[in-house]
This record gives C-alpha cells, sequence and structure tokens, in this order.
C-alpha cells in the first residue's frame, strides 16, 4: 500500500463542478492513480433507468431526475475506495451534502470560457439547450458557486491544463485536507 493509500484510508472522492469541468475525465484518471473504483452518477442512473438523462428530462422532469441522483448517491455513499464523477447539479440538494460529506469533495473550477468550447456542440445536457450557451452557463455557475465551494478542495483550472496534471495536482493536494497536522488549529477539537 503506498502512502497515499494510508492516508486516504479507503475514503471516496467526490468531484464536483459545473458540467463539462472535467469531472468524468479525472474521476477515471483518479481511480486508475489510486487503485480506486470509477463511478459516474450520470452513467449509473442512465444506466439503472434504461433511458439517456434527455429523456428522463423530458418524460419526468428536473425533479425525479434530482431524486434518482440522490438514490444513487446514497448507495455509492456505502461504499469505499470510489472516485465519483457526480452531475453538475449534485451541490443543488442539501440531503446530497449528507452523503458527500462521507467523502473528500473537490470541486473541479474551470473557466466559463473553456466550459462554452467544450459544451458548444453537446446536445446531451438537457439545461444547456438555450439560445445563448455562455450566458446560461454563467448564470448556473452564478447559482452554484457557492454551494461548489462548500467542497474540501477547490482546484481553479487553467486553460490548457491536461487530464494527467490536473489528476496529479488533486493527488498532491489530498494530504492538505486529510492530515490533521496540516489543518488549521481552530478545526483540531
Ligand atoms: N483538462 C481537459 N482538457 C481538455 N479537454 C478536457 C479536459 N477535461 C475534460 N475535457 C473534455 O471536455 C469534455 C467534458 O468533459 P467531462 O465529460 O469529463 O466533463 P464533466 O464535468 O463530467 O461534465 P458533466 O457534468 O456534464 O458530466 C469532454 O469532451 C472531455 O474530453
Ligand atoms: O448541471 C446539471 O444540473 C446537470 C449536469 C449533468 O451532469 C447531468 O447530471 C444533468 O444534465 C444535469
Ligand atoms: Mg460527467
Amino acid at each position: 500500500m503506498n502512502l497515499m493509500n494510508q492516508l486516504l484510508k479507503g475514503v471516496n472522492l467526490y468531484l464536483v463542478g459545473m458540467m463539462g469541468a472535467g469531472k468524468t475525465t479525472v474521476g477515471r484518471l483518479l481511480a486508475k492513480e489510486l487503485g480506486y473504483h470509477f463511478f459516474d452518477t450520470d452513467m449509473l442512473i442512465e444506466q439503472s433507468q434504461k433511458k439517456s438523462i434527455n429523456e428522463i428530462f423530458a418524460e419526468t422532469g428536473e425533479a425525479a431526475f434530482r431524486d434518482i441522483e440522490t438514490a444513487v448517491l446514497a448507495e455509492l455513499s456505502s461504499c469505499v475506495r470510489l472516485a465519483i464523477a457526480t452531475g453538475g447539479g449534485i451541490v443543488l440538494q442539501r440531503k446530497n451534502w449528507s452523503y458527500l460529506r462521507h467523502g473528500l469533495v473537490v470541486w473541479l473550477d474551470a473557466p466559463v470560457e473553456v466550459l462554452y468550447s467544450r459544451l458548444q456542440n453537446d446536445a446531451t445536457r438537457p439545461l444547456l439547450r438555450e439560445t445563448d450557451l455562455k450566458v446560461k452557463l454563467q448564470s448556473l455557475l452564478e447559482q452554484r458557486q457557492a454551494l461548489y465551494a462548500q467542497a474540501d478542495l477547490h482546484l481553479t483550472l487553467q486553460p490548457g491544463e491536461t487530464p494527467e496534471q490536473i489528476t496529479a495536482r488533486v493527488i498532491a493536494e489530498i494530504p492538505t485536507v486529510l492530515c490533521p497536522e496540516r489543518r488549521p488549529v481552530t478545526e483540531l477539537n
């Protein structure tokens, strides 16, 4: 067992952030690096419902989607040694935080310009079916920023930073939130 695994003790990693931030891409790499299993809440929802996220939104609405998302998160949280890419809206439900808090929450914070360039030709995200994609992304980020900021780790992504570099940065920053001696004294009791 390497040092990082000894430190993590099987604690799950939850990646949060806006659509297109790279949660799925980086989550897979993190799992590989740490010898963890990778799961993606969006993919599990699609598999369990046998429908695409677009179909779930269209047929049952966003509220029903959010309930399924919470149920999937609850199941995952009962396991260990997982790297989990969450849906962009997972932070919206207060209840979800009781599950996210079982693990370490990492916010991948990419600039709106970067999100825009990645998502402009993507039709799989129902909340982005707006005429002005950049304005929609900006407004979603403004609504959610304070919630994403509740993460244990905040990574401000640089344009051009590769998934491998981001993964290495997440791993390098894990000790800053897991080692008691690195936490401010006020948090120790
Ligand atoms: N660091 C990166 N550099 C370049 N392209 C990236 C990077 N990270 C992700 N991508 C690309 O951006 C797109 C979106 O990435 P990804 O699906 O991982 O985002 P996500 O955060 O999981 O989005 P969602 O919340 O919608 O599931 C993909 O096409 C992916 O290949
Ligand atoms: O940001 C959001 O609210 C969403 C992000 C995606 O990952 C999916 O979970 C779905 O399209 C909703
Ligand atoms: Mg994803």
